[in-house]
């Protein structure tokens, strides 16, 4: 066997723990499907006092800066998360010639050209599958096994703890607060949870997949991004009315044109929805993360699994770990991102969506028409209309026809200006067949 290799880990914590473990209990395996033995040369922290366990004190170092660069280290896995000091870690560590692995979603999606620009200069392997859905081979499929394919959407539940929380919401009537300290509790959510709960984490996810997917640049600031803070107990019960349940959910998609197979650009968007119960997604429990993978030869393809906490991430991280280590001991970095198609990134207000509109309304004759009239008046065109209850209580509940967003989003600022209308108590967009 050759000599072995030797691994910087930065950052010690939900996922970096898991890692530590894996590679102590799987030494012997690793290093037989490497071809050399995995060795771990340092670990960075920020507070080495703290009790790690399984974890060998004196490789702990308050120094990432000098671990990164040290020669006696071949590969960086980065598990500290945020951008800095992260993205200069793993800029030095690839500058001194180490390749890295990451599962750092937030940086990726907010620079990810800097750091693949510094893999290609310096050829080194950037490795990142642990960056989205957690345990579930995403990435790689995307990147190699449809690498020959047309892919024209992507759709799934790409954050653990949103799901956690509105599945707790719909199945126990938990509240908000106490579902996403559960959640905190397992380690699924992010260090600062806001990063969840409004979307953030799912919107850096949804620009990896539309970036790989689509072979064009995208980053978190094009994806529109709308959090769960504001799905109400009164949403998910409304859903429920219509046999549905509210996801978080991660779009990205071709919008066709009359010519040329690559469409007008691409839409990404990260928003909660109503999908019926009948669809797979809505079978998604707990942490769990499902993505769709819509293509023109292979069509749709989905892939199922754990998409967040330690142990489920760090099986990504190392699985990154073996390919790279495979790389270094053979000499050959693995192929760095190429967005090579400049698709244009859609606004929201062109995207096509459907609405669910519950409506306070007063209960009197002509109320139907004017309220269809508001419809009408954007060109929305109404697919399901029904009144629940009566008098004081009247509600009515509307489910649009596909349109544009724009025009959605106006005729419900319309019903807002209406006098028979008393609140808009409930504006969800809708996905699947309801
Ligand atoms: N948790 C999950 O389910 C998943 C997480 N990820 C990603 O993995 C990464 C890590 O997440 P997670 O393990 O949950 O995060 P944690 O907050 O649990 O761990 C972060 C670790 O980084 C260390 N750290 C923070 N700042 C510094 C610094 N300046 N120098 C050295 N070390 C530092 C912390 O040290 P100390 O312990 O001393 O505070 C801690 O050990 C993030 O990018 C996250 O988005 C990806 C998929 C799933
Ligand atoms: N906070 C993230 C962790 C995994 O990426 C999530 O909840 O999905």
């Amino acid at each position: 066997m050759k000599p072995g290799l030797r691994v910087a880990l930065l950052g010690c914590g939900v996922v970096g723990t898991e890692v530590v473990r894996l590679l102590n209990e799987q030494a012997a395996d690793l290093a037989a499907r490497v071809g050399t033995p995995l060795e771990l040369a340092g670990i960075a922290v920020r507070r080495p006092e703290r009790v790690r366990e399984g974890v060998d004190r004196s490789l702990l170092t308050t120094d990432a800066q000098a671990l990164v660069t040290r020669d006696d280290v071949d590969i960086v896995i980065e598990v500290i998360g945020g951008i800095e000091p992260a993205r200069t870690l793993m800029l030095e560590a690839m500058k001194s010639g180490k390749s890295v692995i990451t599962a750092n979603k937030a940086l990726l999606a907010e620079d990810g050209a800097t750091l693949f620009a510094a893999a290609r200069e310096y050829g080194a392997d950037l490795y990142y599958e642990a960056s989205v859905a957690g345990a579930i081979p995403l990435l790689r499929p995307l990147r190699e096994s449809l690498v020959g394919d047309h892919v024209n959407r992507v759709l799934g539940i790409v954050n653990g703890t949103t799901n956690y929380i509105l599945d707790q919401m719909d199945t126990n009537g938990a509240g908000f607060n106490e579902a996403l300290e559960e959640a905190q509790a397992l380690g699924y959510a992010e260090a600062d949870p806001t990063a969840d709960v409004e979307g953030f984490d799912a919107a850096a996810k949804a620009a990896i997949l539309a970036q790989l997917a689509f072979h064009t640049p995208v980053t978190a600031a094009n994806v529109h991004r709308e959090g769960i803070t504001e799905v109400s107990a009164a949403d998910v019960a409304g859903a429920q009315g219509m046999d549905c349940v509210v996801k978080l959910l991660a779009i990205c998609e071709r919008v066709p044109s009359k010519d040329g197979r690559n469409g007008r650009g691409v839409s990404v968007r990260v928003y909660p929805a109503m999908i019926p119960r009948s669809h797979p997604l809505a079978s998604v429990r707990e942490a769990y993360n499902a993505v769709f993978v819509e293509a023109e030869s292979a069509g749709s393809l989905m892939f199922y699994g754990a998409g967040a906490g330690g142990a489920p991430t760090a099986s990504a991280v190392l699985g990154d770990l073996v390919a790279v280590a495979r790389n270094v001991a053979g000499g050959t970095p693995g192929p760095v991102e190429v967005t090579y198609a400049k698709l244009p990134v859609l606004p929201m207000g062109e995207t096509v969506t459907r609405y669910y509109i519950q409506l306070d309304v007063a209960d009197e004759a002509g109320v139907l028409a004017t309220v269809a009239e508001e419809f009408a008046r954007h060109d929305v065109s109404i697919q399901a209309v029904r009144q629940v209850g009566m008098g004081e209580e009247a509600q009515l509940v509307v489910v649009t026809h596909r349109a544009p967003d724009a025009a959605l989003s106006a005729t419900v600022e319309g019903l807002r200006g209406l006098e028979i209308v008393r609140e808009v108590a409930s504006v969800m967009r809708v996905e699947g067949d309801v």
